[in-house]
């Protein structure tokens, strides 16, 4: 402890020694103008004085030799509050705020409850010790010391042992040598010839010995000194000694000392055991406990105060003001007896106070304070950074006391809450990060406190474009498509362009023909090539008569992973359902339209044919990744949230603008499933399992959002790779290898995170596809994207993406900044996740056949085909393909 409980013992007789005489000591005890005469009241014995309110009385126990035992004051000094006005000048009454000033009378009765200390109690089983045979041990210069003989015999006579020492040393020897359990219980020392043995150096010599507050010291004096002076005994008990006794041969008065010694010595040791095993659960204890003197001078500092502040274990007693500051000093300040206010606390390592909620209490045997208590609440982030040992480290990790205002009752509130048992991740990273700090080097030091700066903002995962060479697209066309994908909301409104449906109608499945799902030979085949990544969708959607969806949906959900057995429905109703999910597709749409989500349900069902998802998913699961792919983009109009929201459709209304298409993708695929028992593919399964399956599908369809694309992708990151050297998202930015860790995945919170990287890489791996196809997916989206722009100008609304202008667009140019910026990042995090190359290398070889076009001065749609040498690959293919119908 940094304060010991010795200091709890005596900080009284410390404060005298400080000043070396009684008069200082005196002076101390009353700072008042009155202390003056307090002093010279003590040079005239019995005096008596009252001034300005004060009534003062020194009393001198100058016929009895014994005086109050266990207490060093031998003479005792009162200090009264005067009631009455007889005594007291009214204004000097009605001035002082003190408590020593002011009256009882003067405060209104709950105040001064208040402000009186309670009773301090101690329980009386703790200030109990067994009855012990007593040790005595003599100091006595003289070889046959006939005085010290009457006190030996004496301690025999009452059952006890005595041992004599000569010397200052052979005593001093005796102590050190013999365990605790022999300290002598009394210390006789002989004080009558100062020029052998000087008593009171022995006296502090042996106080200043571990373990000997109980022991009792006895200074013998010569008679005559002893009548000489009514405060002969001060020099001694201000050195230490108890009791102060005239030399005598009397067997009786020494029996009756030593019985006396014994009995108060018992007392002694109780009190010191119980406040050595109070200290003992005070340093125990979590919180910062402080207890000081009543004039907040720290006598005791547990060890979380230390540890925490910085304080060495050995200081003596300090101003608690020189490390405390805030409306808790103020409590404490005001004689209140029982307090909770926030405290700062300075530590001597970081240059930042600590703001914790603190507790208070003023304590006193009698009315006046002799103690206040100070329980400083360590709270979560505290003690984390206590974990780590460092100081330093709660510069940065929990409380930035700067930025809280001055006034008291924000500060209140604040110490509140840091009271709380919360404490979200986030505040443990930086803790852990600053405890990092400790210690390093300069540059490393400064490299973390940045990294702290932006985990402090809110927007942690909000992308900014990186400032890298390599990566620097200053192309425009680039820039629009990214900040578009990337923001949410009016930029700067749902089409009926393509669709006049309201959208929350399902719509009908009759205005179309219904499906054959008596598939043809040809197409029997093409389907039996469904688990393939070059799978030929666009043949699919040509020989469905674009109704690829159902088709390929009944083969992969129905055949290959039979989600009929996990949803305990039978196939006609997943038939059902997958043709009610297409219908409600906009067919008008040149990307957003079922062949795309076709084309995402085979990526998802590609990756669950993957080892390491296969070992991670439940059939549930997977049916439910089957579910969400298939129905992601249900009824999506074929123009953006951020158009919605400007054109103010009913949508972004419904969605306050916030994952407007998403959020309406999720809702429709409930509505129209449970809208009609035939399609209900949910209709057999228990609440829980339901509600599994649908948090499942939800959370999946809403991780498609491009604005949160960074987020999802910086979380898996984080979490699976994050064992490697140095941060996964600045070795995604190098050409570094990325070091997979799936440990992870024993808890399900990262396999939620694994879901949403299934279906996000799943969304957008027509870049990932061989080129045949990516370039066709290219085709359609930028297709998609020019018809908004038209829209958008003819409607006079804000341009989302003013560089989507079907006469100037450079698809070349696009298509490199969505892959540099969108795609190969999270392709190959997901690539070396799953084990599957070919996403990069895909992604890598349409990069550079797009780099080539752009080099040859390839730029808009009619370009890139004539470059590729037809008119469309699509129509190639058409061209090519027999139909579902053939
Ligand atoms: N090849 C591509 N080029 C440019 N943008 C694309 C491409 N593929 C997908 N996207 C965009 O990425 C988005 C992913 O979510 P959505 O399907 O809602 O809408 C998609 C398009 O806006």
């Amino acid at each position: 402890m940094g304060c010991t409980p010795s200091m709890l013992l005596d900080h009284k007789s410390r404060r005298r020694d400080s000043t070396g005489s009684q008069e200082a000591a005196l002076a101390k005890v009353a700072p008042t103008p009155v202390c003056n005469k307090a002093v010279q009241a003590a040079k005239a014995p019995r005096a008596s004085l009252e001034s300005d309110g004060f009534s003062i009385q020194l009393s001198s126990k100058k016929d009895s030799y014994v005086s109050q035992m266990g207490n060093n004051f031998a003479t005792q000094l009162h200090i009264k509050r005067i009631s009455g006005s007889s005594s007291g000048s009214p204004g000097a009454r009605a001035g002082r705020r003190s408590s020593l000033a002011l009256t009882p009378e003067d405060e209104p009765l709950v105040d001064v409850a208040n402000r009186s200390p309670p009773p301090a109690h101690i329980p009386n089983a703790m200030l109990y010790t067994p009855p012990e045979p007593l040790e005595l041990l003599c100091v006595f210069p003289e070889r046959a010391s006939r005085v010290c003989a009457a006190a030996c015999s004496a301690v025999a006579r009452a059952g006890g042992e005595a041992r004599s020492v000569r010397s200052a040393r052979d005593a001093l020897d005796a102590l050190r040598r013999d365990s605790e359990a022999k300290l002598p219980h009394v210390i006789v020392v002989d004080a009558r010839q100062p020029q052998t043995l000087d008593a009171p150096l022995l006296a502090r010599a042996i106080r200043g010995t571990k373990n000997t507050q109980h022991i009792i010291l006895i200074a013998i004096v010569k008679k005559s000194a002893y009548l000489k002076d009514d405060f002969v005994v001060l020099p001694y008990l201000d050195a230490g000694f108890n009791r102060v006794m005239v030399e005598t041969l009397s067997a009786t008065a020494w029996c009756a000392e030593v019985l006396q010694c014994r009995a108060a010595g018992a007392s002694a040791r109780a009190q010191v055991a119980a406040v050595a095993a109070l200290a003992a659960a005070v340093d125990r204890c979590r919180d910062l406990v402080a207890v000081t003197d009543d004039q907040q001078r720290i006598l005791l500092a547990n060890k979380s105060w230390c540890r925490v502040l910085g304080w060495r274990g050995d200081e003596g007693p300090r101003p608690l003001s020189e490390t405390a500051g805030g409306e808790a000093m103020r409590q404490a300040s005001s004689g209140a007896r029982d307090w909770e206010a926030p405290v700062t606390l300075r530590r001597r390592a970081a240059p930042d106070p600590i703001l914790l909620p603190c507790r208070g209490a003023a304590i006193g045997l009698t009315k006046s304070t002799s103690h206040i208590v100070f329980v400083c609440e360590q709270t979560h982030a505290v003690e984390t950074e206590r974990g780590r040992g460092s100081l330093h480290s709660i510069r940065r990790g929990s409380l930035d006391v700067r930025s809280v205002a001055s006034d008291g009752l924000r500060r209140t509130s604040l110490a509140k809450l840091q009271g709380l048992p919360l404490e979200a991740p986030i505040t443990k990273v930086i803790s852990l990060l600053s405890a990092a700090t400790e210690g390093a080097p300069p540059s490393t030091v400064a490299c973390i406190e940045r990294a702290v700066d932006m985990l402090r903002t809110s927007e942690l995962y909000s992308p900014q474009m990186r400032d890298d060479p390599k990566m620097r697209v200053e192309d425009p066309v680039a820039t629009d498509l990214i900040g578009a994908l990337l923001s949410q909301g009016p930029t700067n409104t749902l089409s009926s362009r393509r669709s006049s449906n309201d959208s929350t109608v399902v719509r009908s499945q009759t205005n179309r023909t219904n499906i054959k799902h008596k598939t043809t030979g040809q197409l029997r085949e093409l389907l039996d090539t469904a688990l393939s990544w070059d799978f030929e969708i666009f043949r699919l959607e040509d020989m469905t008569r674009g109704r690829p969806l159902a088709h390929l949906g009944l083969a992969l959900m129905g055949g290959r992973f039979d989600i009929c057995a996990a949803l305990e429905c039978d196939e006609r109703t997943l038939l059902h359902w997958l043709t009610i999910i297409e219908t409600n597709y906009h067919s008008g749409n040149t990307y957003h339209n079922s062949t795309h989500a076709a084309d995402v349900l085979q990526a998802v069902a590609y990756f669950l044919e993957k080892d390491r998802l296969k070992s991670v998913l439940e059939p549930l699961e997977a049916a439910a990744a089957l579910l969400a792919a298939a129905a992601h983009d249900v009824d999506h109009p074929g123009t953006s949230s951020a158009f919605l929201c400007n054109a103010r459709h009913p949508l972004a209304v419904l969605y306050n603008d916030v994952s407007v298409l998403e959020s309406h993708h999720a809702a429709l695929t409930f509505k129209i499933t449970l809208n009609d028992n035939r399609v209900n593919i949910f209709k057999n399964l228990d609440r829980d399992t339901y509600k599994q399956v649908r948090h499942n599908v939800i959370d999946m369809i809403l991780a498609t959002e491009m604005t949160k694309h960074f987020e999802h992708l910086a979380k898996f990151v984080n979490v699976f790779y994050a064992k490697s050297s140095g941060s996964k998202e600045d070795n995604m930015h190098t050409d570094e290898p990325l070091a997979l860790d799936t440990t992870a995945l024993s808890l399900p919170e990262n396999v939620i995170l694994v879901k949403r990287m299934m279906i996000k890489c799943a969304d957008v791996s027509n870049a990932s596809r061989p080129q045949k196809f990516a370039f066709e997916w290219a085709r359609r989206i930028a297709e998609e994207y020019f018809l908004q722009t038209d829209e958008e100008k003819a409607k006079d609304l804000p341009v989302v993406m003013p560089m989507f202008d079907r006469a100037t667009c450079s698809i070349p140019r696009s298509q490199i900044g969505f892959i540099d910026y969108i795609i190969i990042d999270m392709m190959e995090a997901w690539a070396a996740f799953i084990d599957m190359p070919e996403l990069v290398n895909h992604a890598r070889s349409n990069h550079a056949r797009w780099r080539e076009l752009d080099e040859a001065g390839v730029s808009t749609l009619a370009d890139v085909w004539r470059a590729l040498g037809h008119s469309s690959i699509h129509g190639q293919l058409q061209a090519a393909q027999p139909t579902a119908e053939e």
